[in-house]
């Protein structure tokens, strides 16, 4: 799953340089190939082209005549039957296969593929704009770019088939009909010039933008229909259109059409401002507004942080969240990701009693346990120092890094459990009270951790922390704490998560049975 973490994608980076080699290799000796045929017919060819004024007399002479039979004996036969071309293939299949075990499967370029039409959706991005390497958004009827990349690259018509094949096979026609749009134009462009390397064709192309423009059509016109008939309900013709219609969906359709929408629509009572807040940022803190929210110097009176307290902004009160600057330094954050590269898996979220991947949580992360690294273990004490709650496993998590991949994100959540069969209790020290959460990198753009309910996002911000309360003093869930990562549209994100638990906290922080507190 080399997709979910950007870790995982750079080392597909040095496979790819071993291919080039083995291409390289595979052409010279092909050319050095050619080249030999190239000479053994130039000779048979300069050879008729004297002697074949007059072929007669040139047969009387015996080596002429000897070497003419030689050369239909047997050097003819060499060069036809060669097995060089055939030596050749098979070494660069050899070289291949030798990499074979590092090489993405379907499995990655589906979750690539659907990563970038996550970063179309969330970030209102046009289609044209990304396959010319762009990143623009249309406002007031014009382009314009939202980001610059560093370095970038266009799009091919099999590249955008890619995409589009990968939301048609999931009946996704709302996505599949823009890719393909682009495919078709791009393919028309290339004069249906073969290329080696391509799977699809502009024949492939139509053919698959043709399909999913009907079907986004009649699923249009179904629900143009079904409006009519929620104003006219008894009205026959547009019964029966609609039973034509559903017939045509269905039998095309395994699933019920999704049609013009957008898929997946499972967050969608917090879609929009999730969105608005990935892309904007949404209406940030303003401490002149609210005097209530500050920023100073703290120390929380721990001896250990008086010298050098951290510059703590208290970002909301409801939910509480605070962020502290430069918690880490960058020798710290880079030895946290180095300690964690082999331990990343594919990241897990609750369901039910147990973990499983998701969609909605895309990126990579390894457990750091203290007792294993010092770095981490000092962490751990200067968190305790600044929360003043006690850390130490296990009424703290092992440190949780995580590492995001192509579109990674982590759609709104909670941290804390909300099921009193969740994993999170596997412990015994009760639910996560607290999360404190580092930034291990900074990104190019993207990747903010949005608060939904509380209506701010928190921009990528290297070596700082964010600290909030996930539980109300009487225990219960915060529901203000709903909140998400979202995904990452340029750069390489990485994050740390402690989640802290309620027992061992009990002197810290008191509880209430007042559920506002
Ligand atoms: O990556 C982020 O900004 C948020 C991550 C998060 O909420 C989590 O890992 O629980
Ligand atoms: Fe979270």
């Amino acid at each position: 799953e080399m997709y979910t973490s950007l870790l995982n994608t750079k080392q597909a980076m040095s496979v790819e340089r071993k291919l080039i080699d083995y291409l390289g290799t595979y052409i010279d000796q092909e050319l050095e190939r050619l080249e030999d045929i190239k000479r053994f017919y130039a000779k048979v060819s300069s050879l008729h082209a004297e002697l074949y004024n007059s072929p007669a007399t040139a047969l009387t002479n015996p080596l002429v005549a000897f070497t003419l039979i030689k050369r239909l004996q047997s050097e003819w036969l060499h060069v036809v039957y060669s097995n060089e071309a055939l030596e050749n293939a098979q070494a660069l299949r050899s070289g291949y296969e030798k990499e074979e075990a590092d090489l993405p499967n379907l499995e990655d370029l589906q979750g690539a593929a659907k990563g970038l039409m996550r970063l179309q959706d969330v970030y209102s991005l046009q289609v044209p704009g990304l396959v010319r390497g762009r990143f623009q958004r249309v406002t007031n009827g014009r382009s314009v770019d939202i980001h610059l990349p560093a370095v970038s690259v266009q799009l091919s018509g099999d590249d955008c088939f890619l995409v589009g094949k990968v939301a048609y096979d999931q009946e996704d026609y709302y996505h599949s009909v823009q890719w393909l749009e682009e495919s078709v134009r791009l393919f028309r462009g290339t004069g249906s010039k073969w290329s080696p390397e391509n799977e699809g064709t502009l024949h492939d192309a139509l053919d698959h933008l043709a399909f999913s423009h009907f079907m986004e059509t009649v699923s249009h016109a179904l629900s143009l229909s079904q409006e009519l008939l929620h104003y006219d309900p008894s009205n026959g013709r547009v019964l029966q259109n609609i039973y034509k219609y559903e017939k045509l969906l269905a039998s095309n359709s395994s699933k019920s059409a999704g049609g013009l929408k957008r898929p997946s629509c499972k967050y969608l009572r917090t879609r929009d401002t999730y969105e608005r807040l990935c892309q904007t940022r949404g209406s940030q803190p303003v401490h002149f507004e609210n005097p209530q929210l500050f920023c100073d110097n703290f120390a929380n009176g721990h001896p250990g942080l008086l010298l050098r307290p951290v510059r703590r902004e208290v970002l909301s009160l409801r939910p509480y969240v605070v962020l502290y600057h430069d918690f880490i330094s960058d020798s710290e954050s880079e030895e946290i990701k180095q300690h964690a590269q082999l331990g990343l898996r594919r990241s897990v979220v609750a369901t039910g009693d147990k973990q499983a991947t998701a969609e909605y949580r895309i990126s990579k992360s390894a457990w750091l346990k203290g007792s294993a690294h010092s770095t981490v273990s000092r962490l751990d004490q200067k968190i305790s120092m600044l929360t003043g709650l006690n850390v130490q496993h296990p009424h703290g998590e092992y440190l949780q890094v995580v590492n995001y991949g192509i579109g990674g994100h982590y759609e709104p959540h909670f941290d804390h459990a909300t099921s009193p069969s969740s994993p999170v209790f596997k412990l015994k020290t009760g639910n996560r009270v607290a999360t404190f959460m580092i930034y291990l990198s900074s990104v190019e753009a993207g990747g903010s951790t949005a608060f939904i309910y509380a209506n701010f996002s928190v921009p990528v911000m290297k070596n700082a922390a964010i600290f909030w309360w996930n539980l109300h003093r009487n225990g219960e869930g915060d529901a203000d704490t709903l909140h998400a990562g979202c995904p990452v549209l340029i750069g390489d994100k990485w994050v740390a998560n402690k989640w802290i638990h309620e027992y061992g906290q009990e002197f810290q922080r008191r509880c209430s049975l007042n559920p506002e507190e």
